[in-house]
């Protein structure tokens, strides 16, 4: 395309997908002058009453705040509307409560809410005059390598087609642009559904329009097989996330039994939930899937990219999967800009260097999952935070404890676990080492 001012070429953008990573891409996009088509299945979500879906509320942390901020929208959407979280509060089975702090006492991860953060995005967005918004539109079929797609409106159903010279996939973990990639030979794919569903609750504000519960806090109620999680809504409310495998939620079949059951794993948010509530919300939808999805390549020759949930969904267990979209975001700019928007080596340089990073935060992310159950319980997990947080504090560039490289860090994902690799190592050996003392010990003394 034409030349700016800047000296790179303008290119025609289509960002399939107008949620989070979508509408963030757009701006990135529209900033460095390029002509952005934004085509989004939904309507616009700023005229509707009630948005149906996912998490009302997501951590947001470093990794997602550096990408608002080079769009100048760190500010307003975090700093302003954000509630930061200091610490974990675990509320344990007998109601008592214990927290555990991020990091040093400025550390902390905000929670925000996702409508906000969508419509916002989608407003700053629209704010560019080289940005063109089309709601109700559904991409269908697209031949990628000649950046050409079908989408039908809905709901009259009628086929619009659209050309642009780079086709920008965000549209989520079922990404109707990634199943038109499947299609080109050596692209891998798997996906894996885990066996725990979620479903949301809500805390309601007290009375007097204060949080029910500490507010600068992430609050989990880990109890093995299945947990809750809470965050802060500026409402003074909280979104409750109740995660468990989808036998156990079949069970909870009747109000009576869905009672008892809270009476007796989690006594304490009975009465912050309420009990008509809590029957009324826990009937009102069924629990919803996870999923991870790993795919690759992320791009088509010099047309066709997937970024964000379309590339790399993940289970929730780590609050990275927005975070992770919004550095794609960044980290595609970057590296265009590298090559002065010779697409083709851009886009081949993104996908061969954010594949293995974007596998590894899905990898921490199951892990988690796995280890959740005794993750926050285990003595040992306190223990290890503790010793972490020492260590850390005695070598702060030297021993970063995993979940600080992840949430507290730009650290690449994949070096983040050969990070703690390398500590699990020096952490035997120190093991070891001690064991080694012990006996040593002992044994001349005997
Ligand atoms: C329970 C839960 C809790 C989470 N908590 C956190 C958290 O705390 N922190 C965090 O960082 N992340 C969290 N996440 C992950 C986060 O929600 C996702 O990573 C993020 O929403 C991905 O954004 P996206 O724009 O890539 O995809 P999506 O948000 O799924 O957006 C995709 C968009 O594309 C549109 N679309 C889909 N198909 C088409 C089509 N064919 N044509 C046109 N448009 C289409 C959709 O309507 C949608 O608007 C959580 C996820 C879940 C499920
Ligand atoms: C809106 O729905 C959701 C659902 C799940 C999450 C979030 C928001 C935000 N999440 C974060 N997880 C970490 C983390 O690193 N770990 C190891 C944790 C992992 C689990 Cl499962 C947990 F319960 C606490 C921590 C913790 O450390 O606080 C952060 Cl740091 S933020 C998980």
């Amino acid at each position: 395309g034409a030349n700016g001012c800047d000296g790179f070429p303008k290119i025609k953008v289509a960002i399939v997908g107008g949620g989070l990573v979508g509408t963030l891409s757009a701006c990135y996009f529209a900033k460095r002058g390029h002509e952005v088509h934004l085509y989004e299945l939904r309507p616009d979500i700023r005229e509707l009453e009630h948005v149906p879906g996912r998490s009302i509320n997501l951590a947001l942390s470093v990794r997602g705040r550096a990408a608002l901020k080079e769009v100048g929208l760190e500010e307003q959407l975090v700093q302003r509307h954000g509630i930061p979280m200091y610490a974990r509060m675990i509320h344990e089975l007998d109601g008592s409560t214990r927290s555990i702090p991020y990091g040093k006492k400025d550390q902390c991860i905000y929670s925000v809410g996702r409508r906000f953060l969508n419509e916002s995005l989608l407003t700053a967005a629209e704010k560019y005059p080289n940005v063109h918004c089309h709601f109700n539109q559904k991409l269908v079929s697209a031949n990628l390598k000649q950046g050409q797609m079908t989408f039908e409106r809905q709901p009259s159903k009628e086929i619009e087609q659209v050309e642009a010279q780079l086709v920008v996939g965000a549209d989520g973990a079922f990404s109707s642009v990634r199943k038109q990639m499947m299609k080109q030979p050596l692209c891998d794919f798997s996906q894996t559904y885990i066996p725990h569903g979620y479903l949301e609750l809500c805390i309601p504000a007290l009375s007097d329009g204060t949080h029910a519960m500490p507010k600068n806090y992430l609050h989990i109620w880990p109890r093995g097989r299945f947990m809750m999680i809470a965050l802060p809504n500026q409402d003074a409310s909280w979104t409750v996330t109740l995660f468990m495998p989808f036998d156990e939620f079949g069970k909870l079949d009747t109000p009576q039994r869905l009672l008892a059951f809270f009476k007796e794993h989690f006594p304490d948010a009975v009465p912050l939930i309420g009990e008509e509530k809590l029957v009324s919300d826990f009937f009102a939808c069924k629990p919803s899937p996870l999923v991870s999805v790993k795919c690759g390549p992320y791009n088509i020759g010099d047309t066709a990219l997937i970024i964000g949930d379309a590339a790399h969904a993940m289970v929730p267990f780590y609050g990275q999967g927005m975070n992770a979209g919004f550095e794609d975001c960044r980290l595609l700019d970057a590296v265009l800009l590298k090559h002065k928007f010779d697409v083709g080596p851009a886009l081949k340089e993104f996908s061969t260097t954010r594949r293995p990073d974007a596998e590894a935060i899905c990898g921490l992310a199951m892990y988690n999952y796995v280890e959740m159950r005794d993750l926050v319980n285990r003595k040992s997990f306190l223990i290890r935070k503790k010793v972490d947080s020492l260590l850390h504090s005695l070598m702060p560039n030297l021993w970063i404890p995993l979940y600080t490289s992840v949430t507290f860090s730009h650290m690449p994902y994949a070096q983040c676990i050969k990070n703690k690799e390398w500590q699990d190592k020096v952490r035997h050996t120190k093991q070891n080492q001690h064991d080694y003392l012990i006996n040593k010990r002992q044994f001349y003394r005997s």
